[in-house]
């Protein structure tokens, strides 16, 4: 890290990158157009419960699906905003709306209630952005252009889902139960076992791949564990805990090969036959 004076004065303007957790927040959605359906989905996906005003005669045809198939998770109200009431007992206002005007006045209301407020068409009054995002299970990224290009976003987001190899997702969950039944072997916070834990997880990422991980299981979990973190912090290479099964991501080369395989060997015995019924 640079810690030189000139970087720490120079720290500044841009926005705090968080991963805000609203399950079971009650989050007020005003507008059903097409915005909204995707801010209904992006909350939806942290679990929170929405409710949403807006007349049926202006919903987008995809919020209108979500309405449809998540009763659990939104209660739909088919008329207009009706005032400063609607606010009560929320945790987080989104508007997405047509009606600047109502926008302005309900980032009022709700700054008033010191509520975090996002209104899609006012970036200068939102207390945060959205962003495009790129999700594979408990992988999330986020690509913000801090409000200045929302199209250059959605584009940087197509080429970096491009490099992605598709097993993330996969190999986190599983470092995510790792990490689990480790802490239950070696429970308690901080201190030595905390530092020796962080110390084993820290080399195990480093030196496995997201094809080692994403292949594990149970049992295999089970024996990294006791092979590796009780046999002196060791950190096991993935060969030792595979050697009794073929890799995953080996086996499709299986099928590939086996023509080949097959040609050498018809190939071979033609060959052979020749020769020997040359020597006679
Ligand atoms: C500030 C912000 C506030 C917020 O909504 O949180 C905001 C504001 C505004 N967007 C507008 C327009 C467009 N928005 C998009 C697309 C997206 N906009 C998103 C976010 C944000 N948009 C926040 C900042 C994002 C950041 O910091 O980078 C994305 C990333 C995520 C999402 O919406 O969930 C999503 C892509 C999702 C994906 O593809 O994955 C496109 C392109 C398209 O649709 O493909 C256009 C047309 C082209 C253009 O205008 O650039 C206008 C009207 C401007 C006008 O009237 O001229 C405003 C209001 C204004 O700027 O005044
Ligand atoms: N942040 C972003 O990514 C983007 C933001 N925008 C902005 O977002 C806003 C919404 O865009 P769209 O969804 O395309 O618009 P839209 O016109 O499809 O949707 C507006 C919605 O507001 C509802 N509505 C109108 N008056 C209402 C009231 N009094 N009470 C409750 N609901 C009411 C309508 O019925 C409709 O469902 C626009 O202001 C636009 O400028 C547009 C594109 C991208």
């Amino acid at each position: 890290m640079d810690d030189t004076e000139e970087r720490i004065k120079s720290i500044g303007g841009g926005s705090l990158l968080i991963a805000w957790q609203l399950k079971d927040r009650r989050v007020l959605i005003v507008g059903g157009g097409e915005v909204a359906s995707q801010r209904i989905e992006s909350v939806l996906t942290a679990d929170a419960l929405i409710t949403l005003v807006s007349p049926s005669t202006g919903l987008h045809p995809r919020t209108k699906r979500l309405i449809d198939i998540r009763p659990d998770r939104i209660i739909y109200h088919d008329r207009a905003f009706e005032g400063e009431q609607e606010l009560d007992g929320v945790d987080m206002v989104l508007t997405a709306l047509d009606d600047n005007d109502l926008s302005h006045r309900i980032v009022q209301m709700s700054r008033q209630r010191r509520i975090p407020v996002n209104a899609a068409d006012i970036p200068e009054l939102c207390d945060f952005y959205f962003g495009a995002q790129i999700r594979d299970g408990p992988l999330q990224i986020m690509i913000s252009t801090n409000g200045n290009g929302p199209r250059i976003a959605s584009l940087i987001k197509t080429k970096l889902k491009a490099g992605l190899s598709g097993l993330e997702g996969e190999a986190i969950t599983k470092v995510g139960i790792l990490r689990n039944r480790l802490k239950e072997r070696a429970p308690g916070v901080g201190g030595q076992i905390g530092r020796e834990r962080m110390k084993w997880m820290t080399g195990l990422c480093n030196e496995w791949t997201l094809e080692d991980f994403s292949a594990l299981n149970e049992k295999d979990m089970e024996r990294l564990l006791d092979e590796g973190w009780e046999d002196n912090r060791r950190i096991p290479k993935p060969e030792e805990l595979y050697s009794e099964k073929a890799k995953p991501l080996n086996l499709p080369v299986f099928p590939h090969t086996l023509p080949a395989a097959v040609g050498f060997v018809v190939g071979a015995m033609v060959a052979i036959s020749i020769m020997w019924c040359q020597k006679r």
